[in-house]
């Protein structure tokens, strides 16, 4: 199904920037995620709320317009990457101001941006595999001008030798592509509600991602509770059924007690929602008018 966003370089720009910020809204909106912030509260998190998720979301608009006017019709060069850079770093300033200094977003702030500066260079005429493409060319490219931060997700995928946000941007989002995404569209079309099966696509995420917001908070036990856990919902026949659910509740319950959050899958969550919208993939099944609300 082809999209009609709105034509030409500024519309197409806006338009995006309008489907990010609502694709991190409705990410974070989504419950009863594990550990999570979502409209039932905080989750494990002491400093997080939904007003100040929303705010966060709200603030980044504009980086994610740059991002994409600035993208448009460009190949994934050096000088692009270095650009792409700035305005992320840029826009976790921005973050931080909204936020009063609380990191919200900055994991949602790179898988997004990556994927929106991709989906421009393609003049939103990609395919899910041709934007993923375009992004991970992106992330592998180097930015000089990044500051050498020993972050906590750094220090955790060399702690346990595992894949972190840097390496899922330049493999091409895998866990999208060939976890999410799918699921989302097999959950609908096996006719779960739009929430359940975006729950769905979130458990299809937690069942392989070495989420660093996880291993730093709870280690390896951590980690392997939220995949076996995950996997349990999507084996009783995901959140659709109440066996789901049940397993659900159970992980959530768990998660809380080990302090664990597995935010690296709620960022990957609101990047499956962007593709789902803006991917132009004729297997697309949407209960909802595409974008007519945005
Ligand atoms: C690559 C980033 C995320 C930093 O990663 P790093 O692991 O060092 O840092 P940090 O621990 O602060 O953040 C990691 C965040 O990624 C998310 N995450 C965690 N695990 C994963 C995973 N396996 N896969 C994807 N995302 C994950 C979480 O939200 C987590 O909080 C990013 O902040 C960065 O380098 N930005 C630089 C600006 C830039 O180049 N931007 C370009 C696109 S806008
Ligand atoms: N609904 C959500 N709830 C919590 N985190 C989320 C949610 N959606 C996305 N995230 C991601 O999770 C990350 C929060 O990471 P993390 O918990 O490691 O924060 P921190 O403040 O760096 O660490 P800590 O909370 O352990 O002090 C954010 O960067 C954000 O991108």
């Amino acid at each position: 199904m082809k999209l009609q966003p709105q034509t030409g370089e500024e519309g197409g720009a806006q338009w995006l920037a309008r489907v990010a910020t609502h694709s991190l809204i409705e990410e974070a909106r989504l419950s009863p995620k594990p550990g999570l912030v979502d409209s039932r509260g905080s989750g494990a998190h002491h400093d997080l709320t939904l007003s100040l998720m929303e705010r966060s979301a709200h603030s980044l608009s504009p980086t994610f317009y740059a991002l994409a006017l600035q993208s448009w019709q460009r190949p994934a060069d050096i000088a692009l990457r270095q650009l792409v850079g700035r305005l992320g770093r840029e826009g976790e300033a921005q973050m931080m101001e909204a936020t009063g200094g609380v990191n919200t977003h900055r994991g949602a702030i790179w898988a997004l941006g990556l994927l929106i500066s991709a989906a421009a260079m393609c003049a939103l005429e990609g395919s899910s595999e041709e934007i993923a493409a375009n992004a991970a060319k992106l992330a592998s490219l180097p930015d000089s001008a990044a500051p050498k931060i020993f972050s906590k997700g750094l220090c955790a995928t060399r702690r346990y030798r595992v894949p972190g946000a840097r390496e899922e941007a330049q493999q091409g989002f895998p866990h999208v592509l060939q976890l999410a995404l799918p699921q989302l569209r097999r959950s609908r079309q096996s006719g779960a509600t739009e929430q359940q099966a975006r729950l769905d696509a979130l458990m299809a995420i937690m069942t392989s991602l070495s989420d660093t917001c996880v291993l730093s908070r709870a280690g390896l036990e951590g980690l392997e509770a939220m995949q076996s856990g995950a996997r349990s919902v999507l084996a009783a026949g995901g959140t659709a059924r109440a066996k789901g659910r049940a397993a659900l509740e159970q992980l959530d319950k768990q998660m809380l007690a080990l302090n664990a959050s597995p935010g690296g899958a709620a960022d990957l969550l609101a990047a499956t929602l962007l593709i789902d919208r803006i991917a132009c993939d004729d297997a697309r099944v949407s209960p909802l008018p595409q974008h007519s609300h945005l």
